[in-house]
Order: C-alpha cells, then structure tokens, then sequence
C-alpha cells in the first residue's frame, strides 16, 4: 500500500514538473509571441525549441566560411568601399533590419527578444518612470554568475540601489586621481618591454595583448590592491584571467530549455574555479578588515576595496555594510567587467592613430604641450583633463569601435509605449530588449554621410553627443541608472596610458593586419592588432 502510495507521489510530482516545463518552455512564449504579435511587432519567423538561433548560426558560418575574402578595409578606397562593421560582426541583424525596420522581435530558444536600433523607439520605452519597469535579462544571469556574481552588473530593485549608492562615490574624480601612479607604473612596465622588442629588431607588436594583459593588471591593482610581490593576488589573478579565457570558449545555447545539460563539464568547471576563486578573494578581504579595524580608519591603500570597506563603514553609506561575500563579487565585477572593455578602447585606438597619422601627431603634439615630455615624470590628474583633442577621439573611437556592442534590459512589467499617431504598443512582460549599440553608432541617418568615417572632429562641435541627432544615439556605456559606473576610471586608464605611449612610440599598421572585427561578448579584433611599432 506505502509502496503504491509513493509511485503515485512520485508520478504526480513527475506529471507537475512536466506541466510546468510545457508551460515554461511552450505555452507561456507563445502567448508572449501572439502579443507581441498583436502590438504590431513583426520578425523572423522562430521555430521549436531553438528560435531563430538556426538562422543566426548558419548566417554566422556562411560569413566564416567566405572570411578569406572577408577582411574590411582599414579606409574606404575607390577599389573597396565596403567599410560596414555592423554587416560584418552582426550580418543577422543586418539582413533582419532589411527586411523588418529598426525595431522588431527576434527568438533565442524560446526567449523573446525586441531588438532595437531606433534611439526614439528605446527612449519612449524606457525615459522617465519607465526606467523602473526594466531589469536586466534573467536568461543571461545564470551563464553570467560565475564572472559578476551578485554584483552590480547584476543586482536588481533596493539591492542595485543600495551597491550604486556605496560603489559609485569610489569612482569619483577625486578617488581617481590616486590611481594614476598605478596606471603608470604599470604601463612603464609594457612600454619597457615593446621598447627591448623594438631594439631588438622585433618592430611588430601585437599591441592589443599587451594592452589587455597592462588593464588586467591595473584594474587587479586599483580593485583589490595586488601588487606584483603579493603572492595570494598573483595566483588570484591568474585564476580571473583562466576564468575568463574558459568561458569565453563555451558557446551556449542561449535560451533553449535544458540546453545547459549540454555544458555540464564547462559548468562544473567554472563553478570549481569560481569556488577557489571567492576563496582567495575572501582571505584578502578579511586580512584587509583586520588591517583596518587594526589601524582605525588609518588604512593607507587607495584602491577600490579600501574605498568600498570606508564607504561601507562610513555615515554616508550607513544604509548598510557590503558582506565579505558581496564585496568579492564586486571585486569580480570590476575585473570582468573594466579590463578588456578599456583595454579595446585603447587597442582600437592604437589601430586608428595607425591608419590616421595627422591625428596621432596632432595628440602626441597635445600630449607635449599639456603634460610635457618627460616620460618618467609623475602625471598629474589637471594636465591629464586637458587632452582634449584626445577626449574627441576616445569618443569617435568608442562610436565606431564600442567595446560593449549591445546593452540589454528585461521588461519587469508589461511597458506600454507610445507610438507615433496615439497607438500605443504594449511589451509584455518578461520581453527581453536588445539594444544594438553598433547599428545606431554607425547609422547614416543619424549621424551623416560621413558614420562609417573616423572623424573626432564632430565631438570638438558636440563633445557629449558628437553631433548624433537623436538623444539616445550615442551609447557607449549604456543609459539611465545603469549607466556604466567605471566610464571615469576608463577615461583616466585611457589618458594616461596614450600619453605614455605616443611619447615613446610612433605607430603604424603592419602589413600583417587583417581588420575583421568580431563580437565575442565585447567587439574586439579577430587575431590581435598587429603595429610597426618605431622609437622616438
Ligand atoms: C571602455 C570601457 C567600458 C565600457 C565600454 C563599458 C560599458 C558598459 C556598459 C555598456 C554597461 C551597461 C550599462 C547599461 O546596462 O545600461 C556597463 C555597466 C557597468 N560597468 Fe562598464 N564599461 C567600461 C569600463 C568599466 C570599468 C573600468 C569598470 C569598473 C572598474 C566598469 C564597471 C561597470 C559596472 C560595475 C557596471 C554595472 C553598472 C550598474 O548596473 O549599475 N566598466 N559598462
């Protein structure tokens, strides 16, 4: 009887996981998709259980195939005028865009996405009390945890406000400026050793592998303070970057139910690295509460931990203490989530001044004038602020080349937004939106004839907007609240480093350069950047 019982339960339980999995995976996207539908939202059509995933895998393979063929000229030349980057790295969307407009929806498995290259469209859905009602997308959260945690990327509601309110004040122009020692001492170290290649008749650097591994180890050292004789810090920060190279290799299956099942190694390894990880970052942030609690207050260290620990401490942030566990995760936030990103700006940059000669002498001539040439000489933060020449083409760089090629928002609720003539359209609910940052940084109808050109001059005109004529069309560090919260710690990483640089280095590009940008997570070059690289 007991054992009747019990298959009966286990059936029932088994039926009830099996309804709610038809529900999840079927029944519930269809019902979006029929709203959406209705709303007057067109698209590709999606098929079961993958999507439209098909359609963008074999148009991605179509284009490795050809790639051979592939590479986009630096400039466009009477011979070869095909300059379109966004053609190139999202070929998908491009042909999406033909055929449905600049707003329509688009299927990952069997999540929703409403993909937007409209900056009216993403500001009547999202300016204003509206704001509120998008969250970052849940189907990103789980690949995502071993990098961001619970950290600021990821937090939703009071608990993103409580972290901005301690995080954000870290990053203040004052907090910064003690950063720059850091930055210098550990470009020098780079620069040194292109310097012994170059003298060496070595006069080819792959200037993008420097870079990264140079803002790895800055942003490890104004993070968490690891310097280069700690040894608890080094082996952390080997173990961040074995992290990140691992799950940069695992193309997942985003959205398509129990496709996890098929990762279960690459998951289980990540999680066993996350775990050593967390482990080491946590005896670093006790010993450091000890040292503080130790030293009252009189902790000397100037990096972000410290900032954290005192504002955390501190009567303005009093809301609340950041947990040991929670300032690990932002510790992994920052590493993930600020090193590569500057580290592309500065690469792309490099591969511009390259192609752009008048423009890398009109820099080093500022950088000259306003910080001086003595490259061993301290920089300081009031010189470093007026590059302007080279704030315009950080900007024009991170137009043409943004690092963080889309910026995503979950709908919380359904949105209603306004459209033109009084029809309102209404995103249901757990609508996912994609933002694609490259499309609109690189539309003709929004920026001139001239989008697809490197001219920094439309940012001397219109420093914040560079000329854009819509609002919402320049979106390097995303919008609203979520804005980036380290842009400042960029543009200072920034600064300093192309300072150094163009006083010891002269660039040019080499013939081995092939320009085939890619997206994988961030928009970066397929095999380096490849600069002659000659002694000044
Ligand atoms: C060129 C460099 C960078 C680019 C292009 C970039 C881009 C972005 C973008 C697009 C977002 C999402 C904004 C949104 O959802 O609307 C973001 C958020 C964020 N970034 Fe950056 N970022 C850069 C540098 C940094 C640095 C240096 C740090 C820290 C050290 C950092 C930390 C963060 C954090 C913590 C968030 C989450 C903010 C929140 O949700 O409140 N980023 N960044």
């Amino acid at each position: 009887m007991e054992g009747n019982l019990a298959c009966v339960g286990a059936i029932a339980a088994l039926a009830l996981l099996l309804c709610s999995y038809i529900y999840a995976a079927w029944l519930s996207p269809a019902a979006t998709r029929r709203r959406l539908r209705q709303a007057g939202f067109d698209g590709p059509r999606p098929s079961f259980p993958f999507g439209n995933l098909p359609e963008i895998t074999a148009t991605l393979a179509a284009a490795a195939n050809s790639s051979k063929s592939r590479a986009l000229p630096l400039l466009p030349s009477p011979s070869n005028n095909n300059v379109d980057v966004h053609a190139a790295v999202f070929p998908y969307f491009a042909r999406w865009r033909q055929a449905f407009g600049k707003v329509f929806v688009y299927w990952l498995g069997t999540e929703p996405f409403l993909y937007v290259s409209d900056p009216e469209f993403l500001k009547a859905a999202t300016a204003g009390a509206l704001g509120k009602l998008w969250g970052k997308p849940d189907v990103f959260r789980r690949d995502r945890m071993p990098m961001f945690g619970r950290g600021l990327v990821m937090a939703e509601g009071q608990e993103w406000a409580t972290h901005r309110n301690i995080i954000a004040p870290a990053f203040s122009a004052t907090n910064l400026k003690d950063m720059i020692g850091v930055m210098q001492q550990t470009t020098a170290k780079m620069l040194a050793q292109w310097g012994d290649a170059v003298a060496a008749g070595q006069s080819i650097i792959d200037v993008e592998r420097g870079v990264v591994q140079n803002a790895a180890e800055i942003i490890a050292k104004a993070s968490f303070g690891i310097g280069d004789d700690d040894e608890a810090g080094a082996r952390v920060f080997l173990k961040l970057q074995a992290m990140q190279a691992m799950l940069f290799q695992s193309n997942r299956l985003v959205g398509v139910p129990l496709a996890r099942l098929l990762h279960v190694r690459k998951t289980y390894e990540a999680w066993r690295l996350g775990r050593e990880i967390d482990a080491l970052l946590m005896d670093i942030i006790d010993a450091r509460r000890r040292r503080r609690a130790q030293q009252q207050q009189g902790n000397s260290s100037k990096d972000l931990l410290s900032l954290l620990l005192a504002g955390s401490e501190s009567s303005a942030g009093a809301e609340r203490r950041l947990t040991t566990r929670e300032l690990v995760d932002e510790c992994k936030t920052f590493f993930f989530g600020g090193h590569e990103t500057t580290a592309l700006a500065l690469s792309w940059t490099l591969l511009m001044l390259a192609a752009h000669p008048e423009w890398q002498e009109e820099l080093r001539e500022e950088v000259a004038r306003e910080v001086g040439g003595d490259a061993d000489a301290p920089l300081d933060a009031a010189a470093l602020g007026r590059l302007t020449k080279m704030g315009w083409v950080m900007s024009e760089v991170l137009r043409l080349y943004p690092p963080s090629p889309n910026v995503q928002r979950q709908a919380l609720e359904d949105v209603v937004v306004a459209a033109e003539g009084n029809n309102n359209m209404v995103v249901p609910r757990g609508t996912n939106m994609w933002v694609d940052v490259v499309a609109m940084h690189r539309d003709a109808s929004l920026w001139g004839e001239d989008a697809q050109e490197f001219r920094p001059e439309r940012f001397a005109r219109d420093p914040v907007q560079g000329g854009c004529r819509q609002r919402m069309g320049f979106l390097p560090f995303g919008f609203g609240g979520r804005i980036c919260v380290g842009r400042n710690l960029t543009a200072m990483e920034y600064r300093v480093v192309l300072a150094m640089l163009l006083r010891r280095f002269k660039v040019s590009v080499a013939p081995e350069y092939r320009h085939e940008p890619r997206v994988m997570l961030s928009l970066r070059p397929s095999a380096g950047i490849h600069l002659r690289l000659t002694a000044l």
